[in-house]
């Protein structure tokens, strides 16, 4: 690998932070990263999404094709679906492409505009739908599941607006990714002949961006899908290294548990790049529903897990970083550093006397930024908070798919070291099921009485206005 990535943990060490990890602490977790090893690679059978980076030539391929038809064709391309579904799409779009792509003429955007819509949120749905005329439009209906309940009514109101308009032609502008047999959406897909693409059994989700789940966007997007999937496979190879001291998948991992094991509950992600605040999002699903459980593997109640927060730099030091520095010691801060932006923008001459700020003059915002990350991040390891920075020598494709690769490898070790299932998503479950019988789904009968018969709210506790 190129030096396209360096990870620095030393702010996680206790010789740094009072509240940090000992190297005791280390050599005794060290002695469990054979077993971790075993466990990750044990499933990598199961959890294909770690063959994602190799074995997709030929889908890509179609997936290409496709995309130069949305792109001849149409001027809006729109990715409808939530959670794992969407995020990755949002994630590639925000890093990869100029920060007011949408807004950006034809010509230099080079393909249709570029949409997702991950909540059911009227007004929302309403925005989008006064924007986009919905026969120059594809939509893309994203649900590993086919069942997904704002995915699918998501589905209804693209056919509804589809079919009434365009008529017979109407799956042109409509595809679908989905289970290649289960579901909703597979059944309607093969009944009405929609393009489809397949989400790979053992593709969970929140490990789908490298699967036609995120590659379709890219693709619409024209970003290099090989670069991409490239450094997520460099990225494999370095974190398949059985040490400790060459893979930093298992070192993320192990500090992090060891954290948690303090009680350390928090785990903040903050680029200093607005182009990654979406990646924030999208490693707070991953880091979030692969580790919160409430059950080990042994079947003990473990309540596991780290709670997620985003935070975008600099903006966010003017809002979290005084919690961050003088608050609680129960958050590990992630700062992620591109050393070369796209653009190097020199601080002008101002035309009137501001001499309080004259050191500014000629001086770069990229210096800027970078300071204020520096500046940061000593204030918070002065504040006695555990941090590390991630730092991209640029934002490209080879790049960004090695971190999002790293972030996913880190998350599945880290479920080993916590020994609980970093791939399923029980506790999702019961929401879905009280909304059905919300929703009056026949065979939830049941449930909807359950949830009438609950206690009477206490009317003290109430404040209405
Ligand atoms: O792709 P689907 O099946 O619609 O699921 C969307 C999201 O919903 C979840 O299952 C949680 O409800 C996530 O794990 C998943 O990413």
């Amino acid at each position: 690998m190129n030096k396209a990535l360096q990870i620095d943990f030393n702010n996680m060490l206790q010789e740094n932070v009072p509240c940090g990890i000992t190297r005791e602490e280390i050599a005794a977790a060290k002695a469990r990263i054979p077993e971790i090893h075993r466990g990750v690679e044990a499933k990598r059978r199961e959890n294909t999404w770690r063959d994602l980076p190799f074995n997709q030539d030929k889908i890509v391929a179609d997936i290409q094709k496709e995309a130069k038809r949305i792109n001849d064709n149409y001027e809006n391309f729109v990715v409808f679906g939530i959670g794992g579904s969407a995020l990755g799409s949002k994630a590639l779009f925000t890093a990869l492409k100029h920060i007011r792509y949408n807004e950006l003429p034809r010509e230099k955007r080079g393909g249709a505009r570029f949409y997702v819509l991950d909540n059911i949120d009227p007004d929302s749905i309403n925005g989008l739908l006064d924007i986009i005329d919905p026969a120059k439009t594809v939509f893309h209906v994203i649900t590993k599941s086919g069942n997904t309940v704002e995915t699918v009514t998501q589905f209804m109101v693209a056919l509804d607006l589809i079919k009434n308009r365009i008529g017979e032609h109407y799956t042109d502008n409509i595809i679908l990714t989905t289970d290649k047999e289960n579901g909703n959406i597979k059944r309607i897909a093969d009944e009405h002949g929609f393009k489809a693409f397949v989400v790979p059994d053992g593709v969970g989700g929140r490990f789908s961006v490298l699967c036609p789940v995120g590659l379709v966007s890219a693709a619409v997007l024209n970003i290099d899908i090989a670069a991409l999937l490239k450094g997520a496979g460099d990225m494999d190879k370095i974190c398949s290294n059985p040490n400790l001291e060459e893979n930093p998948a298992y070192m993320y991992a192990m500090l992090y548990y060891l954290a948690m094991k303090k009680g350390i509950n928090i785990s903040v992600m903050m680029p200093y790049a607005d182009a990654l605040l979406n990646t924030a999002e999208w490693y707070a699903q991953l880091w979030a529903e692969s580790l919160g459980k409430k059950f080990g593997l042994d079947g003990s109640i473990v309540h596991a897990g780290q709670t997620p927060v985003r935070a975008v730099g600099v903006t966010d030091q003017h809002s979290q970083v005084q919690l961050y520095t003088e608050g609680p010691a129960d958050k590990i801060i992630c700062f992620i550093e591109v050393a070369n932006f796209r653009t190097q923008l020199t601080i002008p001459h101002a035309p009137i006397d501001m001499h309080e700020a004259s050191y500014l003059y000629g001086q770069t915002f990229n210096k800027l930024i970078a300071s204020e990350l520096r500046g940061t991040e000593y204030a918070v390891t002065q504040g006695g908070k555990m941090n590390m920075r991630i730092t991209l020598n640029e934002l490209d494709a080879y790049a960004y798919g090695a971190l999002l690769f790293f972030l996913e490898m880190a998350t599945a070790a880290c479920g080993e070291f916590l020994q609980i299932d970093a791939f399923d998503q029980p506790g999702v479950e019961a929401g879905k099921i009280a909304t059905y019988a919300l929703m009056g789904r026949e065979g939830y009968e049941e449930k909807a009485a359950e949830l009438s018969a609950q206690a009477e709210k206490d009317a003290a506790f109430v404040y209405s206005f």
